[in-house]
């Protein structure tokens, strides 16, 4: 696959989201360095869902600001945050059973199509090759997942771990420079997770784009991230390289837990209420 140019830095600043009375987020702020990993930790209810609505336009910040370079996302509509250059998968995922995954991973080319629906219902030559373009992606991001042998296959019906790399190849077809990544590993088998691990670097090494990642994994998170940022209660109480955070008194007591290898299979962290 094509190499993006290095995308710009996502900079997320003083943001705060209250709820009737709660406060979500607390004047969080980080920036997601060009063409890195940036991982977003926390225990239950930290506030790391409402970020990424907010990144993506799904909730309102109160206050704050979300750059991406020049590009000014606060507030922004879903689809324009789309069409800015910042793309999301979903925690719950709900494919089609009626959609193939070629049509799935199409639906991630609509906002770069330009031919309107009339040209292309009255089959111009200049549709046609369009559309011959956007299937020659589709087929080049399939390639790039592993997904090949599933493109004709309906998206709903497949087993939840290539369903999550259905989800990730629709988002990368809509040509993103920032991909948001809400627990992408979850529910996986230890091999999709070692897979799909593999895949989340070659996004930043072989495409060059930036990922932000929330993850309860912690192994998957530690060898992933270029930068882990850590939120509690809405605050953010950490940030850093994965070994400054892991050894930072505040994060162990918070979230991480004194390590007990015995009862952490997955890698998932001991601290308080690390639920699904
Ligand atoms: N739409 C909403 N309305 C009211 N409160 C909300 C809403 N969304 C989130 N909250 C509250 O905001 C706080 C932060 O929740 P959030 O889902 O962002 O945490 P999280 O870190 O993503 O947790 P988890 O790891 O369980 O996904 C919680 O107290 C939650 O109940």
């Amino acid at each position: 696959m094509v190499r993006v140019s290095a995308p710009p830095a996502l900079a997320v600043r003083d943001l705060t989201v209250r709820f009737a009375g709660l406060t979500a987020l607390d004047g969080v702020g980080f920036t997601v360095e060009p063409g890195t990993i940036h991982a977003v930790i926390g225990p239950n209810g930290a506030g790391k869902s409402t970020c990424f609505n907010v990144l993506s336009g799904v909730y309102r910040a109160t206050s704050g600001s979300v750059r991406l370079g020049e590009r000014e996302l606060t507030r922004a509509t879903p689809h324009a945050i789309a069409s800015l250059g910042v793309a999301r998968t979903f925690q719950n995922i709900a494919l089609s059973a009626h959609a193939s995954v070629a049509d799935t991973l199409m639906l991630g080319r609509h906002r770069l199509t330009r031919a309107g629906f009339l040209s292309t219902g009255l089959r111009l030559p200049s549709a046609g090759r369009e559309h011959a373009r956007h299937w020659a992606r589709v087929r080049e991001v399939a390639a790039f997942l592993g997904l090949e042998r599933h493109l004709g296959a309906p998206a709903g019906l497949l087993p939840y771990g290539v369903q999550k790399l259905v989800e990730l190849g629709r988002a990368l077809c809509m040509e993103p420079e920032v991909l948001l990544l809400d627990e992408p590993i979850a529910g996986m088998t230890p091999a999709e997770r070692r897979n799909t691990a593999e895949l989340i670097a070659s996004v930043r090494d072989s495409l060059g784009l930036s990922v932000l990642l929330v993850e309860h994994d912690m192994a998957v998170v530690m060898r992933l991230a270029d930068t882990v940022t850590v939120l509690d209660f809405g605050r953010k109480i950490a940030e850093g390289t994965p070994a400054l955070v892991q050894n930072d008194p505040e994060v162990v007591r918070a979230y991480l837990g004194e390590p007990q290898p015995d009862s952490e299979p997955e890698g998932r962290p001991a601290g308080r209420e690390s639920t699904p």
